[in-house]
């Protein structure tokens, strides 16, 4: 008999929360449980405070599972809830030891967002490009996709298969064209979907943040998801972001939202590094006739009257998007096409300036 979710939360009911008292499923700290084949994910969403007392719960979960038919491997994997503000500390000393403000990620020099006010505006493909060619200028990449809502990256990358994780703590990332990548989307099932309440979608962040083996990085790209939303907030505030991109496309509604967005951004204290405009002109793939479909001029005047630079504007082209879906980015396929060499220019230029 194939194996359910119900059966592996039956054997987690014989284990108990030692917080709560009750066992570990009616406690709630059971999230994001996956059950695909033989192999079992999930997490226990818990106070950071308490993962001391959480490990032997952990091992007690995963032993729990594993004793049942047809399990073949289990990953229990422990996330920070948010936990209510502590009380005040009042020794100083210990006070003095907590991180302040946004934190730097050991073994990351740069952390650089790909954001865009509205979906659909090319964010993701921008993202991988440019990661492509930062890696064919020689850096040290990694291209963190945190669209939880749409992740796209692996199919752009051209990777497949779940990350591993031999020790149940740390994650090993995938890696295809000079680019460490990971996604957040390939901690969940692709059929089911998710719905990430903000703790948990810390907890995950926190997770790629702290646990994925990023290696020795020189920069890594952050695909956000569009919008202003919580997975924006969280990693500017959380973690020393060097700078942003926005990508927009050139409709008045796409810039309005793409100024949202570089207006969070000034707010959360973040350097706008550039306005990056998509699909800026349609070049035929037949006859190599450009039209500006979408109207032209709106993001060069919208970076100027917010002083930052314009960094590229990338054409619609049907190359970009055929070499994306087949895995091989453009600028990996057809380096030496017009297309790729408007994103080799934003990754030339970044590292110029010491950007990536
Ligand atoms: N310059 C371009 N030329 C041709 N196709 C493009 C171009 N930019 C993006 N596309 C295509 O448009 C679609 C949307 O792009 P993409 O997934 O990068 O957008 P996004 O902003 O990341 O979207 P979301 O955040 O909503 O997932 C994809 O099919 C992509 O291949």
């Amino acid at each position: 008999m194939a194996l359910t979710r119900d059966a592996v939360l039956t054997a987690l009911k014989d284990i108990s929360d030692p917080v709560s008292g009750s066992d570990v499923v009616a406690a709630g700290i059971i999230r994001a449980l996956n059950v695909e084949g033989g192999t079992v994910r999930f997490v226990l969403e818990i106070d950071p405070a308490k993962a001391e007392t959480y490990n032997p719960v952990r091992d007690a979960c995963e032993a729990a599972v594993k004793a049942l038919d047809g399990v073949e491997t289990v990953s229990a994997v422990l996330t920070a809830h948010s936990a209510p503000k502590p009380p005040p500390d009042l020794k100083a000393q210990k006070a003095a030891q907590q991180p302040q403000g946004p934190q730097k990620v050991a073994g990351i020099d740069r952390i650089i967002a790909v954001a865009s006010g509205k979906g659909g505006v090319g964010k993701s493909t921008v993202s991988v490009n440019l990661a492509c060619a930062l890696a064919a200028e020689g850096r040290r990449v990694g291209l963190l996709d945190a669209d939880v809502y749409g992740p796209s990256q692996p199919r752009m990358l051209g990777v497949s298969g779940r990350p591993a994780s031999p020790d149940g703590k740390t994650i090993l990332p995938l890696r295809n064209h000079g680019v460490t990548m990971m996604s957040i989307g390939l901690m969940t099932n692709e059929r089911e979907a998710v719905v990430w309440r903000g703790p948990m979608l810390m907890g995950a962040l926190q997770q790629m943040m702290g646990q994925v083996q990023w290696g020795a990085l020189d920069v890594l790209i952050v695909d956000l998801p569009p919008g202003t939303g919580d997975v924006a907030m969280t990693l500017a505030q959380k973690y020393a972001l060097d700078g942003a991109l926005v990508v927009s496309t050139p409709q008045d509604v796409a810039l309005l939202d793409a100024r949202k967005g570089m207006n969070m951004f000034e707010k959360l204290g973040t350097p706008i590094y550039g306005l990056i405009e998509n699909m800026s002109t349609h070049i035929c793939s037949n006859c190599g006739h450009e039209e500006h479909i979408f109207g032209h001029g709106g993001v060069a005047a919208e970076a100027e009257s917010m002083g930052v630079p314009l960094l590229a504007e990338i054409p619609l082209h049907l190359d970009i998007r055929t070499s994306s879906d087949g895995g091989a980015p453009i600028v990996v396929s057809k380096p030496d096409s017009p297309q790729a060499t408007a994103f080799r220019d934003i990754a030339r230029r970044l590292v110029e300036a010491g950007q990536a």
